[in-house]
Parts: structure tokens; sequence; C-alpha cells
């Protein structure tokens, strides 16, 4: 694996200190058997995530970016190496790590504040307690107004808001984005960016965020794994300066585009 220099002298000190190891996976690899073959999607990669970090994984498609989330969630077993949690292996899913997928996994039949209680409904949280904790996480996502809409009656930004409420009212250690804004216009996309980078800076989750787009994973990340294909490895680990989306028209400064420039041609020169 090849780390790229980043000039880091925009972040601040809080952030350059290794903090505590939340995720760490060890040559992680996943074959899958096909009726005829196997087909290796993952070979023996390593990474962690730190407590608090938002970390993303981009790279070309087929490079094992959900595979590996899935393994991390548990929804898929992994074939060899190591892969923990806060020190614990992972053995299947678990109100620690809360999802949220491209595709909108809403339950159409429930109100917004009926989808964000849900798992907290599930848990047995007395009813004014989950009221209040919906309260909090609709005032967050800015849709309080929105407590007695169906799915339905909403845009798709607002339903992928209702999903990381969902996702944040359970309290998980840790958030798996698996292209959450991936179906979304530009414009929306770009709202939806800045509102994650607010939540996780009050919230303080640790994130785990899966994308093809090279521009959203610096806008958003402290950390980016770049992924190649056949089979699925990691290419390179890139730190990004935490300043670097706090001027103005962050993804038009110099120091964003050459670094998009850098990862580009990292995944590029893989895709051949
Ligand atoms: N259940 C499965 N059985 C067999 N092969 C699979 C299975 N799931 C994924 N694969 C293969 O593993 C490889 C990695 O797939 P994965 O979906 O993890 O990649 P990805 O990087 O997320 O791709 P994309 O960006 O296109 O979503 C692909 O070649 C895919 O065809």
């Amino acid at each position: 694996m090849e780390a790229l220099k980043i000039d880091d002298n925009n972040v601040p000190s809080s952030e350059k200190k290794s903090g505590v190891r939340k995720i760490e996976a060890v040559e992680v690899s996943k074959v899958y058997q096909t009726k005829k073959s196997q087909f290796t999607a993952l070979d023996r990669v390593s990474f962690h995530v730190n407590a608090h970090e938002f970390v993303s994984f981009v790279g070309p498609s087929g490079c094992g970016k959900s595979s590996l989330l899935r393994i991390v969630a548990g929804l898929e077993p992994l074939t060899s190496g190591d892969l923990t949690i806060s020190g614990h292996e992972i053995d299947g899913p678990g109100a620690d790590r809360g999802m949220v997928f491209q595709s909108y996994t809403l339950f159409p039949w429930l109100t917004v504040r009926e989808n964000i209680e849900f798992g907290l409904t599930l848990k047995g949280v007395p009813l004014f307690e989950k009221r209040a904790i919906a309260d909090h996480f609709m005032e967050l996502v800015g849709l309080h107004k929105f407590a007695k809409s169906l799915p339905k009656e909403l845009s798709g930004g607002m339903k992928q808001r209702v999903a990381i409420a969902r996702a944040l009212a359970n309290n998980p250690e840790v958030l798996l984005m698996d292209e959450p804004f991936g179906a979304l216009d530009p414009q929306t996309k770009n709202a939806m960016q800045e509102l994650l980078l607010r939540i996780w800076e009050k919230e303080k989750t640790t994130v785990v965020f899966i994308t093809h787009d090279i521009e959203e994973a610096i806008f958003l990340s402290q950390r980016v794994y770049v992924m190649q294909a056949h089979p699925g490895t990691i290419r390179s680990e890139i730190v990004i300066p935490r300043g670097l989306r706090y001027v103005e028209d962050a993804k038009d400064s110099e120091a964003f585009v050459k670094l998009k420039k850098q990862i580009i041609s990292l995944i590029g020169h893989h895709e051949e």
C-alpha cells in the first residue's frame, strides 16, 4: 500500500492525534463461491478506523467497497483475516453499527417519527424517552415539521435524512454509509454532504463512508482509502487536510483539485 504525502498544516492538532482504534481489519479476504467458480472480491485488505473518525473508501466499480462494508456490518462473513470493532470480533449485525444505504430503506407504512423510533420501539425504550430521542434527531436533520408524513410524501433527500436520523437514534458506535447520496441530484447531494458534516461534528459518531464520488470523499473525510479491483485491495491511504473544506468554494480550491487529480490518477491507473 502506497501512502500519498499531503500537506496537513491546516489539520488541527486534535485531529492529528492517533485516536482509539474503533475498527481494525487485518488481511481481510472475501471469496464468493459461485456454482462453477470462486471469485476473490477482497484480497488481504487491512485498514483501521479510529473512534470519531470519518473515513471513506473510494475505488472503481467492483473493487469490493460494498462487500467490505457488508462485512463490517456483519451482513456477510469474511473468508479469512481478522476484523474487530472495539476489540471484539464481528460475528453478525449488531446495534453498535447503524447503516444507511443508497436505496431508500424506510418502512413505507410508517411515518417519519415512527421510522426514526422503530429501533427504539424494538428495544423497548419507554415512550417518553423514545419521543425525546426522535425529536432530537428530527430537529438535527431538519424534519421536525414532517414528523407525521409518510415516506411517499418526501423527496429523495428528505428520505435519506430520515434514514440518517433513524440510524443515529439507535446511538450506534459506528455509522456505515453505502453511497447514501448516490441517487440524489447534485444540489441535494451537496446539501446532504453539508448536513452530514454538521451532524458528524456535533454527534462525533465514527463514520465509514463508501462512495464512487472522489470529490465527496475528499470533502467529507479525514482519511480516504483508495481501492483497486481484480482483486479488491487497498492501493493507498490518504490523509485529508481538514482545512481543505473550510475555505470558500472548497471543492474548487487549488489544493482540493490537486488532491482529486491524484486520487483519479491512482484509480485510473488501475482501471486500465
Ligand atoms: N454475492 C456475490 N456472489 C458472487 N460475487 C459477488 C457477490 N457480491 C459481490 N460479488 C462480486 O464481488 C465484486 C465486488 O463487488 P462489490 O459490490 O463489493 O463492489 P463495489 O466496489 O461496491 O462495486 P460498485 O461500486 O459497482 O457497487 C464484484 O465483482 C461482484 O460481482
